[in-house]
């Protein structure tokens, strides 16, 4: 089973992410960007203010495409639970928000529609709901994505994907205790192992 955690910079995914390790200590815990040289080369292009942000998006997807083959999907094949740190939706809502007013039309369309063709869904995604200025000021504005005026665009586009598949996202409040949002997530976990058995 492939568990996502989404949300904007600052929501708390990798605190939750940490914490079900411990919760969860039989899950493969993985990441996007990933640790490989595909993630190195996107690290390089977030931390690039110039980046040219369709380069980006494929940055982004050829790391997406070499965590499928490497960790997802050995992992899902070895039946195991995979939890992720981020994952395709975040592309879906980060880089249409970068892509907004270039040349594609309609930028979320395009970039899932690249996607399509070889990605694997997650079978559900908890979405970690903070507002844009919570999320700008607990990530510290550190990168050219950071920012509350993008990462009110990034929400819509969240809210958007909720919209359209309000079955696979589960949507914990971000902006409770760091002990409360913990605790709801092991337990939404939880449930959705249980789920997934029946
Ligand atoms: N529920 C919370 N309430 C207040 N601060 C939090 C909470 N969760 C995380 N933080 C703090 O906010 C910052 C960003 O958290 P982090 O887990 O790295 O978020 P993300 O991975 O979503 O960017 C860290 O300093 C973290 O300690
Ligand atoms: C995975 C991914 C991340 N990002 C952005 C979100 C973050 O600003 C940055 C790095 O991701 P990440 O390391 O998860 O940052 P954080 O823990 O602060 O949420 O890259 C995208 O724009 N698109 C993507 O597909």
């Amino acid at each position: 089973m492939l568990i996502t955690l989404e949300g904007l910079d600052g929501s708390g995914k990798t605190t939750v992410w940490e914490a079900l390790h411990d919760s969860h200590p039989e899950a493969t815990f993985t990441r996007e960007p990933t640790e490989s040289w595909y993630g190195d080369a996107v690290n390089r292009a977030i931390d690039d203010d110039e980046a040219d942000q369709l380069a980006t998006l494929f940055l982004f997807t050829a790391d997406h495409a070499n965590h499928l083959s490497e960790t997802v999907r050995p992992a899902l094949e070895d039946d195991e639970l995979v939890i992720s740190d981020r994952y395709s939706d975040s592309r879906y809502a980060y880089q249409a928000a970068a892509l907004s007013g270039s040349e594609l039309k309609r930028p979320m369309e395009y970039i899932r529609g690249i996607h399509s063709a070889f990605t694997r869904e997650p079978d559900a995604t908890i979405y970690i709901d903070v507002d844009p200025e919570t999320a700008a000021a607990r990530s510290g504005k550190t990168n050219q994505f950071e920012e509350t005026a993008f990462l009110a665009q990034v929400e819509s586009n969240y809210e958007r994907l909720i919209e359209a598949e309000p079955e696979r996202f589960v949507r914990v409040d971000g902006t409770q205790s760091p002990e409360v949002v913990i605790n709801t997530v092991e337990g939404v976990v939880d449930r959705l192992l249980a789920e997934h058995e029946e």
